[in-house]
């Protein structure tokens, strides 16, 4: 079986894993299936109901991943009902064949994404048995363990599969089923090890049922004391990994097994022809500290110590206006110093024009008379009669504005008259934050580089291809020598580093001081 999470189809097909995106963080997985496995009694089949509806799987299979898909209304009238005697339950005839599956019929409203696996959307789906490494960890950890395809890494613990999957995508060169590896093609390999039996049978589970079980090999395996040799703890094949990545409570303990000569006598785990690169997630400084002590007892080199401190940043558009009212999201608050002046103005004058009419209506009712005299004294004064043209005339730019944006008996809630061009997806100011709410926790990731085993012989190897001494074109002409040949040479070159150490011990005889 080919896995969705390394060949993707290019739609949902039955039997594989399909995840259903109910909201941005709110993934459920679930195993496509043209019949109900677990006999739920649905007349639909087999049906997964959420917060946003049931889901039937015929109209989950076979649709382009990213679909939004519609809830549907499903037949649950009869599930749990006991058949009269004589009778069979609705799914058992479904099983045997002899009822074929309702067309479900679309629900008024929910709907979902269907979604093709990923390690990231597994990570953010998965059901969690234990604390689990989030996708910007593991990304990152695998770019430093310098993990590609046809690289073999070895995991411990498993736990609830995490990181596996995503050793996998990185690892993979190809299915050992259809395409076996040669001599210069090695497929890549995740050898995980984890000591809990239950989490161990598992992840064993889903890496099969997800199509990677060519490439991920689970072990139940404590490994602290028995090490990471595959099969058999101490005559077992050695995986010849060139990446660890250690996700354990005591990382210091497990590292006497990741050595080039094992104490016990048997093979190393690690490939001898590259250097082993090393990272272990340990969630206090102590642990770290640790794990750093025995690193240098063990030869491991260019050790460092990282935090990832990963943050999401919301990027939005944020609308912020008097005249943003209506728009989802917009703040509806004064964007300026003008326009707050102008709901300023516009609050106050609605305020005066009703204790006017407040102080008229009872100025009227108690004063009619005073009201006659006034009228009379404007007359007087030649104010009652104004011509309007001329009022205009006195008028400035902000009183005309101020004008404008009176309320009126026909517009009681004036909004600038402005004719905006701009698409709505580019309105308001561009804003980011961090989002707090990620899901992670803390790790502090110790990384660290064992070299590759070096023997006499490499060295002279290494000397006889790179001299030193000569030009480059002397080296580039120089005939490539036979085994026999370099071993001859590395023979000598060994008597010859030995020769003045015999000198030397017979050199008082020589000499005559002893006898002095
Ligand atoms: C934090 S979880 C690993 C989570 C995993 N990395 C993931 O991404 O899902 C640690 C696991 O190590 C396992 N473990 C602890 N001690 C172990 C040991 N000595 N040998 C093997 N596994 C061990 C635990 O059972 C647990 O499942």
């Amino acid at each position: 079986m080919q896995s969705p999470f390394l060949t993707p189809s290019l739609q949902s097909r039955p039997d594989s894993l399909a995840l259903l995106q109910l909201r941005r963080d709110d993934i459920i997985p679930t195993i496509l299936r043209t019949h109900d496995d677990e006999q739920l009694g649905y007349d639909e089949g087999k049906v997964t109901n959420t917060r946003y509806g049931s889901f039937p799987h015929s109209t989950l299979l076979n649709q382009p991943w990213g679909s939004q898909l519609a809830a549907s209304k499903v037949d649950t009238g009869s599930r749990g009902r006991r058949p009269a005697k004589g009778q069979k339950r609705k799914a058992d005839e479904l099983e045997e064949g002899q009822l074929s599956p309702k067309a479900p019929v679309q629900a008024s409203s929910g709907f979902l994404h269907l979604i093709c696996p990923t390690p990231e959307s597994w990570t953010a789906s998965l059901p969690h048995r234990t604390q689990v490494v989030y996708a910007p960890d593991y990304s990152y950890i695998l770019e430093r363990l310098r993990v590609r395809p046809g690289s073999t890494i070895i995991e411990a613990g498993s736990g609830s599969g995490s990181f596996t999957h995503a050793a996998a995508r990185a690892v993979f060169n190809g299915y050992p089923a259809y395409e076996p590896a040669t001599k210069r093609r090695r497929l890549g390999k995740v050898c995980s090890f984890e000591f809990h039996q239950q989490r161990a049978g598992k992840v064993t589970e889903e890496i099969k049922q997800h199509g990677l079980d060519g490439i991920v090999q689970v072990t139940h395996r404590d490994v602290y004391n028995d090490g990471f040799l595959l099969g058999d703890p101490t005559t077992g094949a050695s995986p010849k990994a060139n990446a660890v990545f250690l996700d354990l409570p005591a990382p210091w303990l497990a590292l006497k097994h990741l050595v080039r000569k094992p104490s016990s006598g048997s093979e190393s785990p690690l490939d001898p022809l590259s250097p082993i690169h090393i990272c272990t997630f340990s969630p206090c400084l102590e642990q770290v500290q640790r794990t750093i002590s025995a690193m240098r007892q063990l030869g491991w080199l260019m050790i460092s110590m990282v935090e990832v401190q990963h943050r999401r940043i919301e990027v939005k558009r944020e609308i912020t206006g008097l005249d943003a009212e209506g728009i989802r999201g917009a703040v509806i608050f004064p964007k300026s110093v003008d326009e707050a002046i102008t709901k300023a103005r516009v609050v106050e004058e609605r305020a005066r024009a009703f204790h006017d009419r407040f102080r008229d209506e009872n100025y009227k009712k108690s004063a009619p008379i005073a009201k006659e005299q006034e009228e009379q004294e404007d007359k007087e004064k030649g104010t009652t009669d104004k011509n309007p043209q001329q009022d205009n005339d006195t008028e400035t730019p902000a009183d005309a504005a101020l004008a404008k944006s009176r309320p009126s008996p026909q517009n009681p809630n004036p909004k600038p008259n402005r004719k905006n061009t701009t698409p709505p997806h580019k309105l308001g100011r561009l804003v980011h934050r961090s989002e707090l709410d990620l899901k992670t926790h803390t790790s502090y990731l110790v990384f660290a580089v064992l070299p590759r085993d070096w023997s006499e012989e490499d060295e002279l190897k290494c000397q006889q291809a790179w001299p030193s001494n000569s030009t480059e074109t002397a080296s580039q002409n120089a005939k490539p020598k036979s085994k026999t040949q370099m071993k001859r040479e590395a023979k000598a070159q060994r008597d010859k580093n030995k020769q003045p150490e015999k000198e030397e011990k017979s050199a008082p005889e020589q000499t005559g001081i002893d006898e002095a």
